[in-house]
C-alpha cells in the first residue's frame, strides 16, 4: 500500500509504521521547498581530510533544513570502478532534494587523489568545496590507529608506528608514508587552486569542531549563503562518549564508536619531529588560507574602501594564483624571483606556495 503522497514518496515503495512517521515528519519539515523533489548531482562536496572530523561535519549539517546529505562515501571521482559507471549514476546516488537545498557528499580520499579535481571541475566548475584541517600530527597517529584497527580486524600485522614515521637511513620523518603525506595539507591543496577559485573552498578547524562545533557550522552556513538556522541546542556534549553529539526535533544522536579511538602511544621524540617536520607546511598553508579569509572579510565592507580593496585584493589573488601556475609550470624566473612578463606582486608572501610537489 503506497500511503505516502508521490511527493515525499518518488520510489513509490512501501513504509513500516516507524519509518512512514519519520517521513511524515520530514515532509511537514520540508514542506516549504520549492521545485520539483529530484535527485541532483552534489552543489557541495567535503573532500577532506581524512580523520579530521569529515564525518561529523557531515552529520551536523544534515540537521539544517536546507541541506540534504549522501550518507555513505561514494569514492566516485577517486575510483576508477565508481567512475566508470558514469555521472547518471552518481545522480542517482544521491538524496532526493527541492531546488533550495543543497546537497553534500563527503569522500575524504578526493582530497589526495590526483585526478579528483580535474573530474569534480569536469561535472561542475561552480561547486563548493569544504575541507576541513586538523593538527597534522594527531592526525597521522589518528590515521595510524585506524588503518592498525582495520588490520587487526583482517588478523594481518600492524607495524609500530616508529617504523612507519621514520626513515631509518636518513634518520627524518618518511614522506613516503601515506599517512604522514596527507598532513601535509598545503601540498595537496595546491592541486585543487590550479582549477578552482579559493572563493569556492571554506576551511573548517577540526579542532574547533571537536569542542565548538556550533562556531564552526555557523562559519558554513555564511560560505553556503544558507539562512542561520543552527543554534546551541542542536549540540550537547555525551561525557561518555567525550564528544559533541547532536539533536533536532525528533531525534539525538553521536556518530559511531568507529569514531573517538583511543590513539596509540606515541614516543614523544617521535612527535617532537614529526612537530617540527610539519612546521613549515603548516606555515605556508595558514599564508594561504588567511589570504583568502582577508578576501572574504572585505565583502563585509562597503563604500569606497571596499571597492578599492577589492581591486587591490583581486590584483593580489591574480598574480598569487600566476606566481603559482608558473613555478607549477616551471616558467618561473627562480633567479630573480620575479616572471619576466608580469610584475610580481610585492604583498604576497614569498614561501606562501610550495615550490613543487614532492609526489
Ligand atoms: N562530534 C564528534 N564526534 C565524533 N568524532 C568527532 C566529532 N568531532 C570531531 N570528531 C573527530 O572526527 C575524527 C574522525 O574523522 P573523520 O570522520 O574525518 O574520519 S574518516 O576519515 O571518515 O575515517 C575523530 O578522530 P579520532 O578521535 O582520532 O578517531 C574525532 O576526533
Amino acid at each position: 500500500m503506497n500511503i505516502l503522497p508521490t511527493r515525499t514518496n518518488p520510489l513509490g515503495h512501501s513504509f513500516p509504521q516507524s519509518i512512514y512517521r519519520r517521513l511524515l515528519q520530514e515532509q511537514s519539515e520540508r514542506k516549504n521547498h520549492s521545485g520539483n523533489l529530484l535527485q541532483r548531482n552534489p552543489n557541495c562536496i567535503i573532500i577532506g581530510v581524512r580523520k579530521c572530523g569529515t564525518r561529523a561535519l557531515l552529520e551536523f549539517l544534515s540537521i539544517h533544513p536546507n541541506i540534504q546529505i549522501s550518507k555513505s562515501e561514494m569514492h566516485f571521482f577517486n575510483k576508477e570502478h565508481n567512475y566508470k559507471k558514469g555521472l547518471e549514476w552518481y545522480r542517482k546516488e544521491m538524496p532526493y532534494t527541492y531546488e533550495d537545498e543543497i546537497t553534500i557528499e563527503k569522500t575524504p580520499a578526493y582530497f589526495i587523489t590526483k585526478k579528483v579535481p580535474e573530474r569534480i571541475y569536469k561535472m561542475n566548475q561552480t561547486i563548493k568545496l569544504l575541507i576541513i584541517f586538523r593538527d597534522p600530527t594527531i592526525r597521522v597517529i589518528s590515521d595510524y590507529t585506524q588503518v592498525c584497527h582495520n588490520r587487526m580486524a583482517e588478523n594481518k600485522t600492524c607495524f609500530q608506528f616508529k617504523d612507519l614515521v621514520m626513515n631509518p637511513m636518513i634518520s627524518k620523518v618518511d614522506t613516503d608514508y601515506r599517512a604522514v603525506d596527507t598532513s601535509i595539507y598545503c601540498k595537496h591543496l595546491l592541486r585543487w587552486l590550479r582549477l578552482f577559485p579559493i572563493e569556492q573552498m571554506h576551511f573548517v578547524d577540526g579542532d574547533i569542531l571537536l569542542h565548538n562545533p556550533l562556531h564552526e557550522l555557523r562559519k558554513v552556513e555564511t560560505f553556503l549563503k544558507l539562512e542561520h538556522k543552527f543554534t546551541a541546542d542542536n549540540f550537547y556534549f555525551n561525557s561518555t562518549r567525550g564528544f559533541y553529539c547532536m539533536r533536532n526535533t525528533t531525534t539525538e544522536r553521536c556518530l559511531s564508536s568507529g569514531k573517538g579511538r583511543r590513539h596509540a602511544k606515541v614516543d614523544p621524540h617521535i612527535l617532537d619531529n614529526l612537530r617540527t617536520f610539519f612546521q613549515p607546511y603548516n606555515k605556508r598553508l595558514f599564508k594561504m588560507i588567511n589570504h583568502v579569509c582577508v578576501y572574504r572579510c572585505v565583502f563585509f565592507l562597503h563604500g569606497t574602501l571596499y571597492l578599492w580593496l577589492r581591486k587591490r585584493l583581486r590584483k593580489e589573488l591574480f598574480n598569487c594564483r600566476l606566481e603559482l601556475a608558473l613555478r607549477l609550470t616551471g616558467t618561473h624566473n627562480s633567479s630573480t624571483g620575479n616572471n619576466l612578463e608580469y610584475p610580481q606582486t610585492t604583498s604576497v608572501p614569498t614561501d606562501l606556495y610550495v615550490k613543487e610537489e614532492t609526489s
